[in-house]
């Protein structure tokens, strides 16, 4: 199994349980991990034939940009469930972090895996 991934990723939206949190934009920051076979594009060496991180993270942008969660968790299942929708992902390994949320902690957050892992 190859990997296609970004890493470190900001992003400004509205997320947190507290009131302060929603009546500001807060950075998140993403690593994303996909599962792709990069042969094919390795070959042609054309756009087509690979998965574009490019397109994935416009996505992914536009769609924390709009959101307005609570929970780390919630925004982290939305954007797994997105991409595996939207793209020819089988599984994905996503890192959501928030910086500063922690006094004495650089950041925190949550990690998952969602989708198939491919054999190989
Ligand atoms: N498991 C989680 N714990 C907490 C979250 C969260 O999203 N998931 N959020 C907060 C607050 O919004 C915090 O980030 C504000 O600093 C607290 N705990």
């Amino acid at each position: 199994m190859d990997i296609v991934y970004i890493n470190d990723l900001k992003v400004d939206t509205v997320i947190g349980i507290f009131d302060w949190e929603r009546r500001i934009r807060q950075t998140v920051s993403l690593d994303l991990e996909m599962a792709a076979d990069i042969r094919r594009g390795a070959a042609t060496d054309h756009i087509d034939d690979a998965l574009d991180y490019k397109s994935i993270g416009k996505r992914v942008i536009a769609f924390i940009e709009q959101s307005e969660y609570q929970l780390v968790e919630t925004l982290a299942e939305a954007v797994a469930t997105l991409v595996l929708n939207e793209f020819p992902v089988p599984w994905l390994k996503l890192r959501l972090s928030k910086p500063g949320a922690l006094r004495g902690a650089r950041d925190v957050g949550v990690i998952i895996e969602r989708g198939e892992r491919p054999d190989g």
